[in-house]
């Protein structure tokens, strides 16, 4: 939790881990933050000699990589990062520097070196502030570094061999990983543990907090120069965003003032002629991935070998000419990579692009292609009227406003894929935001294909799930069902959240529900949870909050201009939330960010 203000500010902006390394990924994730992994490309060969301490060195490669991809990236991307990080992790013992084994016997020589004794292990890591100045690239970098001693117990050359066959070694600095097989050789550590696997996590985040929210000058006396801000209830998360300067850029009191202060606070100097016309043409990239999905692009690439235009045009039965701008536009927008032999589906593509994957969200751009746009293109009479737009640009007059966006079947299927797939991508983060391990029953309620119910009955084998959801629906969702023993955890009932009789359980579930309702209907709502739920049961909420001065850009406030155009409801802060629950007798109630799409908040109801 304690990266979790800074990430909220994170959440904006483009940021970019500049490793290669899948611990740093994980350590990273795990935390909450939200980023893209380009690797680097620098080639660790920096003269070892000449730098006065081994952590200056690590420190040092540690920038360079995190600068190369910055330049790279923004050569190459529409979209240029706003933050770059990069590590650089190296053991240090008598004198010497050692990084990742060439071969086995490298290994065996940096080992043998170790053995029985203490060494260093030093992390250096670099995060760079990029900024544009009519398209000129401004890189500001903060570093620091982090050591930890490992000592290492007495083994025999058997054991060091029998190690080094295991194959651990050959990506780890000093040739071993302490998170696995390599923990054994361990008898001690002082320091960071994660430092060691690669990224100093806790400095990180007080680097962070001292760049995002610098102390005010009033209070200098009374908070501790490098203490992390207090991140796990909703009074500190609405007091950070109040701290002068905890904004959505750094703070940059410690680095000087002037310019660098200007640029900072994110106001109208940080925002350039480039970024706007970003935003100028935001409307194309999106066309190009909405064509790109609809004509079976990333279905038609598959996993296979790289394919040429002329080949891809054949399998979609469209131009060549238009094709291969088609591909060159999704390559551009890093869905494609472009090799001489052809296009091939990126990672992101394969995962989610692909009609087929199970995290497919090729049903929601569909969705947003067909039906969103639609709706955006009455915008102005949204704004104009404060209602959303289902009569002008469906023809629907339901008071219900997602009545009208299913009408036939194949409409409605692909609105329930579309939730599916949405709801795929943060059920993980969900399930597993709060441990929910003493509850023996759930309902989720209006949990459409079950998505969230399948991953929670996968997290916790003891809960049984009822999925409560619309007779329509519901008769809609065995296509979605995966295999899988967890899947006898899982029910369907029919039903309607407002009319019906809600499923007895221990604990209710309402995923990305309340925002689609106005105040009223959300009273109406909670007081029947309220009204099911026994004292001691829990309501857990999943939605995608506002910042308490509701100025977050994205997440937060583009879905709240969607629910305007296309719902009743609308966005809402966590702090809104909290006494949306506390007004239906839920009380204990916290709140965890999944570094998603969606923030989690957990609620205890307690005796009338
Ligand atoms: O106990 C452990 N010690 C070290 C590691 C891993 O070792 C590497 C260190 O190498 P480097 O810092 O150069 O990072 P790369 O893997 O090459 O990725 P880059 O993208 O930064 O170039 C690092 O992966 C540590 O995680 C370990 O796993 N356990």
């Amino acid at each position: 939790m304690a990266l979790y203000p800074v990430v909220r500010k994170l959440l904006q902006k483009r940021v970019v881990l500049a490793s290669a390394s899948p611990r740093r990924q994980e350590i990273l994730s795990n935390a909450g933050l939200r980023f893209e992994v380009v690797p680097s490309r620098f080639k660790e060969q920096l003269n070892k000699a000449s730098f006065p301490t081994p952590y200056a060195y690590a420190m040092e490669t540690a920038k360079q990589k995190a600068l190369d991809v910055a330049r790279r990236v923004h050569q190459k991307d529409l979209r240029a990062p706003d933050i770059v990080i990069g590590a650089d992790t190296i053991v240090a013992v008598g004198g010497l520097i050692l990084e990742k084994p060439m071969d086995k016997q490298d290994a065996y020589s940096m080992l043998s070196r170790l053995n029985g004794k203490e060494h260093s292990v030093f992390t250096g890591v670099a995060i760079i502030h990029c900024s544009y100045q009519d398209g000129r690239l401004d890189m500001e970098v903060s570093e620091f570094y982090e050591e930890t001693l490992v000592k290492f117990s007495q083994l025999s050359e058997e054991l060091l061999w029998e190690y080094i066959h295991s194959g651990e070694p050959m990506d780890k600095a000093g040739g071993y990983g302490i998170q696995a097989l390599g923990g054994m050789l361990v008898e001690y550590v002082r320091g960071d543990f994660l430092n060691v696997v690669g990224f100093p996590l806790n400095h990180f985040c007080k680097k962070l907090a001292e760049l995002y929210f610098p102390p005010r000058p009033e209070n200098v006396q009374r908070v501790k120069h490098d203490s992390i801000p207090p991140v796990d209830t909703f009074e500190g998360l609405s007091d950070l965003s109040d701290v002068e300067g905890g904004g959505s850029s750094p703070a940059h009191s410690q680095q000087g003032h002037g310019t660098k202060d200007t640029h900072a606070k994110g106001t109208v100097a940080g925002l350039h002629s480039s970024a706007l016309l970003e935003v100028i043409d935001g409307f194309k990239a999106s066309k190009a991935l909405f064509t790109a999905s609809k004509m079976k692009v990333f279905d038609a690439l598959g996993d296979g070998a790289p394919l040429s235009a002329v080949d891809v045009a054949r399998k979609i039965d469209a131009s060549e000419h238009g094709t291969g701008r088609l591909l060159d536009a999704c390559a551009a927008l890093g869905l494609l990579e472009k090799t001489h032999r052809g296009y091939r589906n990126t990672e992101l593509a394969s995962r989610y692009l692909r009609s087929d994957g199970e995290f497919s969200l090729h049903s929601l751009i569909l969705h947003s292609d067909t039906h969103v746009w639609n709706l955006f293109t009455h915008l102005e009479s949204a704004v104009r009227e404060g209602t959303h737009q289902h009569p002008r640009a469906l023809g629907s007059t339901a008071d219900d406003p997602s009545q009208g966006t299913c009408r036939s079947q194949d409409q409605k299927l692909r609105c329930l894929g579309a939730m599916h797939g949405l709801s795929k991508l943060s059920a993980h983060q969900v399930a597993t935001a709060f441990d929910l391990s003493q509850f023996t029953s759930a309902c989720d309620l209006g949990g459409c294909t079950g998505a969230l119910a399948h991953e929670l009955a996968r997290e916790y084998p003891g809960l049984k799930v009822t999925v409560f959801d619309l007779p329509e629906v519901i008769e809609d969702v065995k296509r979605f069902q995966p295999n899988g023993p967890q899947t006898e955890q899982v029910t369907f009932v029919p039903g309607d959240f407002f009319k019906d009789r809600l499923p007895e359980a221990d604990l209710y579930i309402l995923s990305r529900i309340l925002h689609d309702w106005s105040d009223e209907k959300v009273h109406e709502l909670l007081s029947r949870v309220s009204g099911s739920c026994k004292p001691g049961g829990c309501l857990l909420v999943a939605e995608s909050t506002l910042d308490e001065e509701k100025q977050a850009a994205r997440p937060g406030l583009l879905p709240s201009l969607d629910l305007l155009v296309q719902a009743q409801g609308r966005a809402r802060s966590l702090s809104e939330y909290r006494h949306l629950l506390q007004a239906h007798g839920f009380t204990d109630v916290r709140a965890a960010g999944t570094g998603n799409i969606v923030d989690v908040i957990l609620a205890t109801r307690t005796e009338p």
